[in-house]
Formats: structure tokens, sequence, C-alpha cells
């Protein structure tokens, strides 16, 4: 058996996804469906599972998850493989001599996994060496990344997850997703039901259309739920094994995917908007039936559908869309604070959007529900946005057709004249602020973003231009942080989708240092999930997700405020994710979605958020080494 595993390479067996195959199917001892249609086992079965006999002899996580996502290793392989087993251990669980005679604590496993990765030269490889410790030993991976989020999180999302995502069928190793196709769409349930792991509480889906600005990557795109999941356990405790990402394989538009042999996924052209979206119709019904609990988290759909299924699931699922909800609050709580330090009252600030898709026309509405709360009509909050796409400034009279989500920012107030680049739009505007999502590398040109600075200078003395470049990954950044310190004269609030390093300067025999923030959804959406499970959420509310921000620029401390800072710094992204998930639960309840007993909402009414805090921090994962 030892040798047949090695050779079949079991655990990298798609066989097993089979629709027809039924997922208790009564295991046989004579082939690899032992491994691969194993009844599913409670999580506390799969930490408490001890193995008898000759042990599994594949480096990796154990028979019952050949399917090898991050979440059973965390018991599994952490038992089985780490080098911490006391002799006793070792001997109880059949492990001796099975791993190095050494017993090493978690900081010694720490110190080798970051050597390691600091000796690997690219991107790719670093994550390739993480996803090994990821399937092997999920606790000293949660746990890296929890300690060295600054570090670490670069590798498993942006920037690199893009990287990944392009080049992930030849990278691929080993199943960590269900993958599910149009053609299995009769199947959905089934497929769902395979996924080897009890009651999964939070999901992240794509069909990968829209993956960061990379455009359609099909299948390829799957890398994103797989790192936007893992940062829900590290930022927000969502156990490993309650995670649940899901790539939707409609084909793809991609000319590079469809003509790589080596491509995974359905090696066809997209159909029709609306087969994609009878497909869709079917999955959230099959997820409301298999896994009534589950948060779905909408994610890089490409912006028509992005914006129809966030329309057409919202009422009748627990679902949000972490492109326009998710960006839209991020960007509104950095832009609270930025609007602060940026000595142009809020009220007078002028905002101009370059990119009018899922993300920019998510954020500029999320802030126009800001200027709503403040007191503006409706009309006077929107009034305050001029949204820029390929085309020019979105107006009415432009003479295309425009896209239904941008209808409702186009502008009417322009007599007449069409403003076809965005140097045409500042002059005209005057703008306090520019806001990039537009996936496109430097369009924030230097002449774009001194006449960002001038026209604020216009303004009065001491007044800050507010900079956004937004895009992901970094080669799709409208602008670089340095750019922006330099063609502002230091001047800029700037946040960026990607993380930029701190940059330097020499100023006489001195030197300043300028500190870039990171306004990413990953400010939020672990804490959005995590509070919509935790509040029992039957639905994830517009005040949900408004909280969400407002917590979130909430969340400074004392020193992140002295630097100058627009957000918490990544390595506190955990803390800032447990306050805006109690946020978000107060939310829910406010909203009667929560479905909790009013009792308990009674008990920590008395006791306040120290007895939230406390729920919440004794239902988080914790990885201990
Ligand atoms: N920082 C963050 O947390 C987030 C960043 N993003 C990033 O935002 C970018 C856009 O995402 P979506 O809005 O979903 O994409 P999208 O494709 O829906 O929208 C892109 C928009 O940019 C416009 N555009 C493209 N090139 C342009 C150019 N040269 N000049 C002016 N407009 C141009 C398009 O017309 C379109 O309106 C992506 O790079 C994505 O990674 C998205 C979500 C969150
Ligand atoms: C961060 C993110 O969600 C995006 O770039 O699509
Ligand atoms: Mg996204």
């Amino acid at each position: 058996m030892a040798s047949q595993l090695r050779t079949l390479g079991a655990r990298t067996c798609l066989a097993s996804f089979s629709p027809s195959s039924s997922p208790s199917s009564s295991p046989s001892s004579s082939s690899t469906h032992l491994y691969l249609f194993r009844p599913r086992a409670s999580f506390h079965e799969l930490v408490s599972h001890s193995p008898r006999g000759p042990p599994d002899p594949c480096p990796g996580p154990g028979p019952a998850y050949a399917h090898a996502n991050a979440p059973a290793p965390v018991a599994d392989g952490y038992r089985r493989l780490g080098l911490s087993f006391t002799p006793e251990q070792r001997v109880s669980k059949n492990l001796t001599g099975l791993i190095p005679h050494v017993m090493e604590d978690g900081s010694k496993q720490l110190e080798r996994a970051l050597k390691m990765i600091r000796t690997r030269q690219t991107g790719i490889d670093k994550y390739l060496y993480l996803s090994t410790i990821k399937s092997q030993n999920a606790d000293l991976f949660y746990r890296l990344l929890m300690d060295h989020g600054k570090e670490m999180m670069p590798l498993v999302y942006t920037p690199t997850i893009g990287d990944v995502c392009l080049q992930y069928s030849t990278i691929y190793t080993r199943p960590e997703a269900l993958y599910i196709s149009i053609k299995q769409r009769k199947s959905i349930r089934t497929i769902l039901r395979n996924w080897p792991y009890p009651n999964p509480e939070i999901c992240v889906v794509t069909d990968g259309s829209r993956i960061l600005g990379l455009g359609d990557l099909g299948v390829n795109g799957v890398g994103i739920p797989i790192g936007k999941l893992a940062l829900y356990t590290a930022a927000a405790g969502i156990h490993p094994s309650k995670t649940l990402p899901i790539v939707l394989d409609c084909g793809t538009a991609n000319e590079t995917n469809l003509k790589d042999p080596l491509y995974l996924g359905m090696r066809t052209k997209r159909p029709s908007v609306a087969e994609q979206q009878e497909f869709m119709d079917e999955f959230m019904e099959a997820v409301a039936d298999v896994y009534p609990d589950m948060v779905v988290q909408f994610e890089d759909f490409e912006s028509e559908k992005a914006f129809n299924y966030l329309d057409r699931y919202r009422n009748t699922h627990k679902c949000f869309n972490d492109d326009i909800q998710g960006t839209g609050a991020v960007v509104l709580a950095g832009y609270i604070s930025a609007a602060n330090l940026s000595g142009v009252p809020i009220d007078e600030q002028r905002l101009v959007f370059m990119g009018a898709g899922s993300a920019g026309v998510g954020v500029a509405k999320q802030l126009v529900e800001y200027y709503t709360k403040r007191g503006l009509s409706e009309q006077a909050a929107k009034d305050k946005f001029w949204l820029v796409d390929t085309k020019g400034l979105v107006t009415k009279d432009r003479g295309d057709k425009l896209a239904e989500h941008k209808k409702y920012f186009a502008r009417t107030d322009n007599n007449g004249h069409q403003f076809r680049t965005l140097e045409q739009v500042i002059e005209y505007v005057k703008p306090s602020a520019l806001v990039g999502l537009t996936a496109t590398f430097g369009v924030f040109t230097e002449s774009v973003i001194r006449a960002l600075k001038a026209s604020v200078d216009a303004g009065g003395l001491g007044r800050r231009p507010i900079l956004f470049p937004l895009s992901n990954p970094l080669t799709k950044a409208e602008c670089t942080f340095e750019q922006a310190v330099n063609w502002t004269d230091g001047t800029a609030l700037f946040a960026s989708g990607s993380p930029f390093s701190n940059y330097t300067v020499k100023a006489g025999d001195s030197t300043i240092t300028y500190y870039p923030n990171q306004g990413n959804n990953v400010y939020v959406f672990p804490g959005i999930g995590l509070g919509a499970i935790l509040a029992k959420a039957s639905r994830v509310t517009d005040n949900m997700i408004y909280t969400s921000a407002a917590s979130l620029a909430a969340s400074l401390n004392a020193d992140e405020i002295h630097k100058g800072l627009i957000y918490p710094r990544i390595e506190r992204v955990r803390e800032a994710s447990i306050i805006v998930a109690r946020e978000v639960m107060k939310a829910a309840r406010r909203d009667g979605v929560s479905m909790l007993p009013e009792s308990k909402w009674l008990e920590w009414e008395e006791w306040g958020d120290a007895a939230l805090n406390k729920y919440i921090k004794a239902h988080v994962y914790d990885p201990t080494l």
C-alpha cells in the first residue's frame, strides 16, 4: 500500500472529485479511495486520530486529508509531524523513528521556517515553501502569519498571490479548494458534501473572471479564495477547518490559459452571462441547503456579475461582496483618518476616482453613505464625486452606453463638455483626493500628481492631498509610494492596495522616513465574516458593512496616530479585526438579523464590550506550537 500510494500520488488524485461518487462510499482497503472517500470525520475525530498499523508514508497530511486544504493538518500534521512531540507521545502515536529524534519547541520551528523563507529568492518559491508548511504543520504556518504578518502576508496574499494565480496550473501540487465546473451543475450538493471538514462557516468563492487587476484567469484564480481564507484564520481567528475556498469554473476568456496544455480548468470560452447566472443560482441554492450557516464572500467576479450577484442574493442569503462592500468599508475608514489629517475640512473634500468598476463604484457609494450620515442630502453627497474610466469623466451625455453600475455617478453638470484625460478632470474639478481603482500601472503620472497637489495647495497653507492608488498587485498600482512622496514634496496622505516599503530620503545631514499605508480590504473582511458568524447573522446588512469601516477608523492606537498613519499597522490586523467583528456583531443585532438569543445580548449589554470581547476571544483559533 505504501509504495502504491507513493507512485500513484494519491494526494493529487482529482478523480476523487467525480460528482457521481458518493462521499460516503464505503472505503475499500485495496483502493486509493480509502484515502479519498473516507466518511467525513468530525474535527474532534481528526484531532484525536491516532493511526494504527503502518503509518502514512507520504510526508503530508493524514489519509483523511487526501484533499489537502490547510485545515486538517492543523490538528493532524502538527500532532503527527511536528517536532515537539514528547517521547511518550511518539510511542503512543507510533511515531518513534518517523520524525527526527530531536524534540523542539515552537520557537525553533519558527526559526527554521523563517530561515528557509528568507533564503528563497522569489516570492513564488517562498509561497511554495509556506504552502508545504501549511499542509504539514498548519499551526506553524498560522504562527508565522500572525507573528510575522508584515513579512508573510504579502507572500500568501497580494502581491505574490497574483503571480501564484498566473502560474497556478503549473505550480499545482495538490487540491486545496472545491473546484466546481458549470458542467457539474447538477452535482453541486454532492461536491459540497465531499468537502472533508464538517460545517464550514465561511466560504470565499470566485469564478476567476477578474482576479486582482490581472483579468480573467479562470480556475487559476482559486489562489485568491485560498489566500483570503488564510487571512480569515490569521487575522480573525476563524479555525482553518471552518474555511472553504471555492472556484466556479465557467471556462475563461484568457487565451493564454486556453492554450496552456497544463491549464487545470475547462478549456472553453465562458458561456453567456445568463447561463453563468443560472449556474450561480444553483450554486447559492445548494450552499443554502448543504451549509445553511455558512457566510459566503463573493470575490473577484468581473464587475457586471459582481453587482448583479450581490443584488440578487443579499436579501436571501448570508453573503457580501468583498470588492464592492469590503473595499468600500476599508477605503472609507482610511478616508476618514486621511481627511482629518489633510487640513481640508471633510465637507469641503472633492474626490476624483480613476476607475469606475466594482471597486471604484463600491467605494464611492460607501463614501456617499458616510456623507449622508453626516447630514448631506444624497444628491449633495453624490456631487462630491467625479468618476473617470477609460473614456474619461463619466457623464450622462458622453455619448456611449454606460454600464448600469456607472449610471448613479454619471455627472449632469458638465454643460456638454467632455473631459477625456485625468489631467483635464483635475483641472476642472480641483480635487483634494484622488483614488485609483483602474488595475492600470502608472496612470497617476507626475503631471497628474503635481496637479493634484497644486489644487490642494491653492486652498491654503499646510493642506495635504489624499492619494490612494489602490489597484493590486503592485504591478498594477497607479503610482508608487516613492513617486507619491517625491511629487507631492512628502505631503501625500497615501494608501495603496499592496504594500510598499517605507521610503527614506536625505534631508541635509539627517534623513526623513515616510510610512505608507496599505488600504486593503484585509482590514475588514475577516472582521465582517467573523462578526456575521458569531452573531449568527441571517444576512449581512449595509449597517454591518458601514460599522466595519467606522470601527476600523477608530481602532488606531496612539503610536499609529502619532506617526500619521491612517490604518493600524498590518502587524495589528488581528486586534483590529476583533474590534471590527465585535462592532459588526452589534450592528447585526441592531438590524434584527442576529439569531443569537436575546438573553445573551442582554447579558453582554450589562457587562459592556469586555464581555463581548471575551466571547469573541473564546471562539477564535490561536495556534500554539
Ligand atoms: N485595495 C483593495 O483592497 C482592492 C483593490 N482592488 C483593485 O482594484 C482594481 C479594479 O478592480 P475592479 O473595480 O473590480 O475592476 P473593474 O475591471 O471592474 O474596474 C476597472 C475600472 O477601471 C477603468 N480603467 C481601466 N483602465 C483605465 C485607465 N487607463 N484609465 C481610466 N480608467 C481605467 C475601467 O474602465 C473600469 O471602470 C483591481 O486592480 C483590484 O485589484 C479591488 C478590490 C479591493
Ligand atoms: C484586494 C482585493 O480584493 C482585490 O484586489 O481584488
Ligand atoms: Mg478582490
